[in-house]
């Protein structure tokens, strides 16, 4: 039976992993891009131009680290930020330095329509409001495009923990959840939004005496 996850206790896992065992995010975020990374090549996605649409959290910096690896495969792939680069956090900055030291740069603006394969690596569990105005159009008019999208860890636009659309959710074929799905995956219209769910081992740790709430 899969145990689903509400992010307040995500995020305590993911606390109790990081300032318990002193294991870095970077570990998490790395293990989270090449857990999605198994997913792309193990699925039968056109992966002729791979278009990673980066956010700036955590969600963002797995996106930045997997574009990195599939770049590093030789495959072609296109680095677009979804907002202001400057109120990013430290570990998108951290993440877009290495890939930029491994040759892949950030485009200023992609065509949706080029791309054969899109990952979302916009919002994840950290979505705590409606989307931006521009950013609903934005998932709107690519849900009019006929490509594979591949969500990281919760498809952008979906609530993490009531599966509710926030103004605007973006289609995933496939959500690739890390550490355990969020409950939002399971409800309301997450479960549409989110394809086919695939949940990757990345390393969080969990107490023997944890209570999950579901
Ligand atoms: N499960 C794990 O062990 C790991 C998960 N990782 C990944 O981390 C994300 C969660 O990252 P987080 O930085 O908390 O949040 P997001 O990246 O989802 O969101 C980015 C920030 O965006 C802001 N925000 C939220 N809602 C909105 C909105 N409607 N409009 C504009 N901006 C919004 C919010 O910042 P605030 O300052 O507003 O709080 C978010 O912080 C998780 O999904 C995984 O992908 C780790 O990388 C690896 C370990
Ligand atoms: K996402």
């Amino acid at each position: 039976m899969t145990q689903f996850v509400t992010t307040t206790e995500m995020l305590t896992l993911e606390d109790y992993t990081m300032n318990d065992f002193d294991i870095p995010q970077e570990v998490l975020i790395e293990r989270a891009a090449i857990a999605v990374q198994e997913v792309i090549g193990a699925g039968s996605f056109n992966l002729s131009h791979i278009l990673v649409l980066v956010g700036l959290g955590n969600n963002g910096a797995d996106g930045i680290a997997l574009g990195r690896l599939l770049h590093q495969q030789g495959l072609s792939v296109s680095l677009q930020f979804v907002g202001n680069l400057n109120r990013a956090k430290a570990s998108v900055h951290k993440q877009l330095e290495i890939a930029k030291h491994c040759g892949l740069h950030p485009s200023e603006k992609s065509d949706f329509k080029e791309a054969t394969l899109i990952v979302d690596a916009i919002f994840g569990t950290g979505l705590n409001n409606p989307l931006p105005e521009g950013l609903q159009k934005m998932m709107k008019a690519a849900n009019h495009i006929d490509n594979d999208v591949i969500a990281i860890d919760t498809p952008t636009g979906i609530n993490p923990n009531t599966g509710e659309v926030m103004g605007a959710a973006l289609k995933a074929h496939t959500t690739v959840a890390l550490g355990y799905p969020k409950v939002g995956l399971r409800k309301n219209q997450g479960r549409k939004y989110c394809g086919d769910l695939v949940v990757k081992d990345i390393g969080v740790l969990t107490p023997d005496t944890f209570a999950f709430s579901l």
